[in-house]
């Protein structure tokens, strides 16, 4: 069974779930693992002496559990695509050679998770300025929502050392402008798809 895994990764607000929903409606038997959904539950997350939750940390989320998922769709790709986990599969086509089943992985730390890191076959980094960065999300509203100076003191300096430590190890990342329009970055990354597949449909 041919199988295809792409990692859509960046800054926060950078465009990640937007550009993974928009590959995902396009791209047949095809499957989204979004990593803001192990976070682990707000009473366990430590705060830092200025009082500010460590969302912006691995240690924040259960990876053993998005592992777990992921090894899941590797073991039984059409299994995953119909089972609760994979809440916004596509319909599933049945095993049929010439089928690709495509995992997209998408995050804000996905790449600093060596396990994770290693799977995958494509790697999407999207970028943003601080100030369009800390614009954008400033007119969002998590849960349990930002405090005051979060953005500040803790979300833009944990990306910078984050990022630092995913390029000191992290090879062939296709970074991406998150300031260009939906359909620009939806049509680099669908290309970037289109010819992956086209491979592994020629390696018969
Ligand atoms: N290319 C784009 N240009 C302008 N705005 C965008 C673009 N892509 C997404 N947005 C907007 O930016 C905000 C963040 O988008 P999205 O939720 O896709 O980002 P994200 O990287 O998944 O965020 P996070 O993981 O931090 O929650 C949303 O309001 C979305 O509509
Ligand atoms: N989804 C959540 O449970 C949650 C809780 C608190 C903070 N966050 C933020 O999500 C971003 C990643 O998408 C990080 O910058 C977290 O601060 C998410």
């Amino acid at each position: 069974m041919k199988k295809l895994i792409i990692g859509i990764g960046g800054v926060t607000n950078g465009g990640k779930s937007t550009l993974a929903k928009a590959i995902h409606e396009i791209v047949p038997n095809s499957c989204i693992v979004a990593q803001d959904t192990y976070f682990k539950e707000d009473f366990i997350v430590p705060v830092d002496s200025n009082g500010f939750k460590q969302y912006d940390v691995l240690d924040a989320l259960y990876m053993d559990r998005m592992m777990g998922d992921i090894q899941a769709w590797q073991k039984d790709p059409p299994s995953f695509l119909s089972d609760y986990r994979c809440k916004t599969s596509s319909a599933a086509i049945p095993k049929t050679p010439g089928v690709v089943y495509v995992l997209i992985i998408e995050g804000f730390l996905i790449f600093n998770y060596r396990p994770l890191n290693e799977i995958m076959d494509q790697r999407y980094f999207l970028t943003l300025p601080y100030e369009p960065c800390k614009g954008r999300r400033c007119s969002r509203v998590y849960v349990p929502p930002d405090p005051p100076g979060y953005f500040d003191g803790h979300v833009w300096p944990m990306y910078l050392k984050n990022r630092k430590e995913m390029e000191e190890t992290v090879n062939d990342l296709v970074y991406l402008d998150g300031m260009k329009s939906r359909e620009e970055l939806y049509k680099t990354v669908y290309d970037g798809i289109t010819s992956e597949l086209q491979k592994l449909l020629d390696a018969n």
